[in-house]
């Protein structure tokens, strides 16, 4: 059988691509997110409970939808980068990268050698459809696409290089990490921030990359787009779920709090 195609990657650069975060850690809630229409969702390794198995079932439930699934790694180990290419993660988020010399070890680590150091599953692998791809070895970095997390102040201070390394498909800011990162905790919106947010979207831009951005709230969500961001994250289902469930109840106790639902990001 043929490689599958990315369709993240396919449609990177353009109109902005608008995303979802998958933050349940099961297939059942994944496949219904699916089901609404974003253009893609992350399914994060990082920051929900998703270890190698639940991220494998939720890449399994969304195959037959149009949503494109960015599973993010929990950190640069290039051993785990392996395993979820191995089960069939065609586009792969990595956090909190902060020089040019890291981007390049992540990039290796999605390559086989002699372009890098990832190991052989062959057979034994979804990312081969267990060897019904027949070309997989030599083709896969074709639909791979590697994103990286530039979200504290050494970051920023390298994001020209960092975008700059061959292998990088794109680079995505992250807002809440980089405001904590330069003691502006929940401030996105800061002017410095701001400005840095700014610098990364030119750098990245520049390099003939594409920019990714979490903004759940929507005025920042349209300034970014505006301004040219290629996939923007503008929501977060866990947090969805919640104020919709705190909205509903609020209609029939009146002493139940519920925040305007702005997020700050
Ligand atoms: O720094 C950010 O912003 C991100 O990387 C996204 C956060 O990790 C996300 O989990 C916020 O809920």
């Amino acid at each position: 059988m043929e490689l599958p195609q990315n369709p993240f990657k396919a449609a990177l650069t353009g109109e902005p691509r608008y995303g979802c975060w998958a933050g349940f850690g099961t297939a059942y809630a994944s496949e219904i997110l699916a089901t609404v229409g974003f253009d893609w969702m992350l399914i994060d390794g990082e920051h929900a409970p998703n270890p190698i198995p639940a991220v494998l079932s939720q890449l399994q439930a969304v195959a037959p939808y149009k949503t494109a699934p960015v599973v993010r790694a929990v950190n640069h180990d290039p051993a785990l980068i392996k395993q979820l290419l191995d089960i069939g993660t065609q586009t792969l988020m990595v956090p909190m990268v902060d020089t040019a010399a890291q981007a390049q070890a992540l990039v290796e680590a999605t390559r086989y050698p002699p372009h890098g150091i990832r190991g052989v599953g062959g057979g034994l692998t979804r990312a081969t459809r267990w060897d019904a791809i027949d070309d997989y070895q030599a083709r896969a970095h074709e639909e791979l696409c590697l994103i990286v997390q530039v979200e504290s102040r050494r970051g920023i201070e390298n994001v020209e290089a960092i975008a700059a390394v061959e292998g990088v498909d794109g680079v995505f800011v992250g807002p809440a990490d980089l405001s904590t990162s330069v003691g502006r905790a929940g401030q996105p919106n800061h002017e410095e921030v701001q400005r840095m947010i700014r610098h990364a979207f030119d750098s990245i831009k520049a390099a003939g990359k594409a920019a990714g951005i979490l903004a759940p709230a929507e005025d920042n969500a349209k300034r970014y787009a505006e301004w040219g961001f290629d996939f923007i994250a503008v929501g977060i289902d866990i947090s969805l779920m919640r104020q919709a469930a705190l909205e509903t109840l609020a209609r029939y106790k009146a002493d139940t709090k519920v925040p305007t639902g702005a997020s700050s990001y």
